[in-house]
């Protein structure tokens, strides 16, 4: 059993204080690993015209105090119920606030607001069991909740639900984020494991959620061409040895050309990969442990 370890010694941070800064430092690793196909990183903005790397930075900072709120409600109801799910809904709304009020209304984080939030609801009801599969499967019992305060707008999500009956956020939530727990976080072992370095773990990781998600920002910007596009390509990175060979980086190159001239980009599998990298932290109790803040 994986437990989150409760009583730092050098720093006294609370449980919802170090979770709120591992969900930002994941957001902020995700931000910052390159080469990213058609994703804003430290290269550049990708398929993306107004994102740039200084606002997805100030973006996952202005989310602290709602990830921070989210542990909090979960540790004060206690229990996976519609009164924790609500709370942890209308904290949401509010983080979304935050972060249209910094990028001056451009959405950088959405669907990652949406994933991190859960997650790190689901870590704080029960610190003592976050193996990724407890806490997936945690989130994905609040995910099933119906908050009946959230606004219906015909988001890009629903539009391409609507038109592909592709499956998106929710839905990908609410099945245990099968995307994480059974592609990611197995792939970024094998490659730590074949000592891949860090970095190309984590692309290779994005890859490997990128080779069978119905992305619905790629869906929205590119339809089924795109998503075709991303799912074969990234499989052909990942055939070729991976990021960390010769063959996988021209295959990786090529896939970031074809995606950027689709307008493709893959931003909800760049939210699943910081959802990945957040519970690899808190499963293996890295950050957690005492002295590391
Ligand atoms: C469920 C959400 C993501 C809305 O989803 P919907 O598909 O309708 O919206 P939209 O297209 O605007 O955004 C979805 C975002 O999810 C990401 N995404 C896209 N495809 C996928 C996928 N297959 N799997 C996971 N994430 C994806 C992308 O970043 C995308 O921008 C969420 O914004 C929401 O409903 N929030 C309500 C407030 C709430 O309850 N918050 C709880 C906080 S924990
Ligand atoms: N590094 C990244 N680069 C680009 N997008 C990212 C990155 N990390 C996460 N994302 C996700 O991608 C989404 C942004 O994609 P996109 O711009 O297609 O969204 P949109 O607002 O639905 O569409 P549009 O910009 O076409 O109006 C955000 O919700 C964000 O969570």
């Amino acid at each position: 059993m994986h437990a989150l370890n409760l009583q730092p010694k050098s720093l006294s941070l609370s449980l919802a204080e170090r979770l709120a800064d591992l969900a930002v430092d994941a957001l902020i690793d995700e931000a910052d690993l390159s080469p990213k196909p058609a994703l804003v990183d430290r290269r550049g903005n990708g398929a993306h015209t107004d994102l740039h790397l200084g606002l997805m930075h100030a973006s996952a900072l202005s989310l602290w105090p709602a990830f921070k709120e989210m542990a909090e409600a979960a540790i004060e109801f206690g229990e996976i119920g519609l009164p924790l799910r609500e709370a942890v809904g209308r904290i949401g709304r509010e983080g979304e606030q935050a972060m249209l009020d910094t990028t001056g209304g451009v959405n950088t984080h959405r669907g990652a607001i949406w994933a991190l939030g859960l997650l790190i609801t689901a870590a704080a009801l029960e610190p003592q069991s976050c193996n990724a599969n407890s806490v997936a499967l945690r989130a994905a019992r609040l995910a099933l909740l119906d908050d009946r305060f959230a606004p219906r707008p015909l988001s890009h999500g629903a539009q391409v639900a609507q038109r592909y009956g592709a499956r998106g956020a929710r839905e990908e939530a609410q099945l245990g984020f099968p995307a994480v727990t059974q592609r990611a976080l197995p792939q970024l072992l094998r490659s730590r494991a074949a000592g891949h370095g860090e970095q190309n773990a984590r692309l290779d990781a994005l890859l490997a959620i990128m080779t069978s998600l119905a992305d619905t920002c790629v869906l929205y910007r590119a339809g089924e061409e795109g998503l075709n596009t991303m799912q074969l390509g990234a499989r052909a990175v990942l055939d070729a040895g991976g990021s960390a060979s010769l063959g996988g980086r021209r295959r990786l190159h090529e896939l970031d050309q074809q995606l950027i001239a689709l307008n493709a980009s893959p931003g909800g599998a760049a939210d699943l990969l910081a959802a990945c990298l957040f519970i690899d932290r808190i499963a293996s109790g890295d950050g957690l442990i005492q002295g590391v803040f």
